[in-house]
């Protein structure tokens, strides 16, 4: 791998590295797995509310291949009713560790029930009764219901599998942009975009 933080002028720009992004995104990907001290899968995803009004917050990426970003929440979460109606979302990855950012503009669908069913299995038995107790977004008087909730789920499910509640699911982002940042010391950063052109990628830099 070249190293793209170097101080100087003469080194490799983004856009003399990997040409296809999905390629470039997964060694930042790996690199920040390595070099950031949590959540190194962590983006911020932004969708509209049906006025145009912006809407963000944090999710965990937990699954990425040409086919695009996958996250999982709940369905009738704010995020989840916004998405129903417009499904443009943006995502970013912000590395403090590396001095990176990755942008990328894209389109929910959600996955398939199965696909859903075999991520949601694979979460602790605890995280899966949560999803099971917790209306998230709704308003929550108090904690007191939310573990009564929480305890009478753990006793429904005694000794059995805790099914995937049905507003419980992913989505899955297929990028038309993805845009790469590179700190550079003085703030010439180098900054390249890429949009699909035909059945590949095209790159363009940017100014910092
Ligand atoms: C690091 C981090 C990771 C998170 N990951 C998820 C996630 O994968 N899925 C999720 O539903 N909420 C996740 N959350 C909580 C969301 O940020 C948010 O509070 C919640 O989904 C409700 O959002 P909404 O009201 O906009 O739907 C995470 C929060 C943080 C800070
Ligand atoms: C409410 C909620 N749902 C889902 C997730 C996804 O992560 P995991 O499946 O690892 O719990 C998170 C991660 N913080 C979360 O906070």
């Amino acid at each position: 791998m070249g190293d793209y933080s170097q101080n100087t002028e003469n080194t490799q720009t983004l856009l003399d590295l990997k040409s296809d992004p999905f390629d470039l995104f997964t060694d930042w990907m790996e690199e920040a797995e390595v070099s950031e001290p949590s959540d190194a899968n962590a983006m911020a995803l932004a969708t509209s509310t049906p006025d145009g009004h912006p809407s963000l917050r944090v999710v965990l990426l937990k699954g990425v291949d040409r086919n695009g970003f996958v996250f999982y929440t709940n369905k009738e979460s704010r995020k989840g009713l916004e998405l129903a109606e417009n499904p443009f979302v943006s995502l970013l990855f912000h590395w403090k560790s590396l001095r990176r950012q990755i942008r990328i503009e894209g389109t929910v669908s959600p996955v398939s029930e199965q696909e859903a069913d075999l991520y949601f299995a694979s979460r602790s038995r605890m995280s899966r009764l949560g999803a099971v107790a917790s209306d998230q977004s709704r308003p929550l008087e108090n904690r007191e219901i939310f573990k009564k909730r929480i305890q009478e789920a753990e006793e429904r499910y005694e000794g059995q599998q805790v099914p995937r509640p049905a507003n419980w699911s992913g989505y899955r982002v297929k990028p038309s942009a993805f845009e790469f940042w590179q700190e550079r010391p003085y703030r010439l950063h180098d900054r390249a975009r890429w949009t699909p052109e035909a059945n590949t990628w095209s790159a363009t830099r940017l100014y910092p």
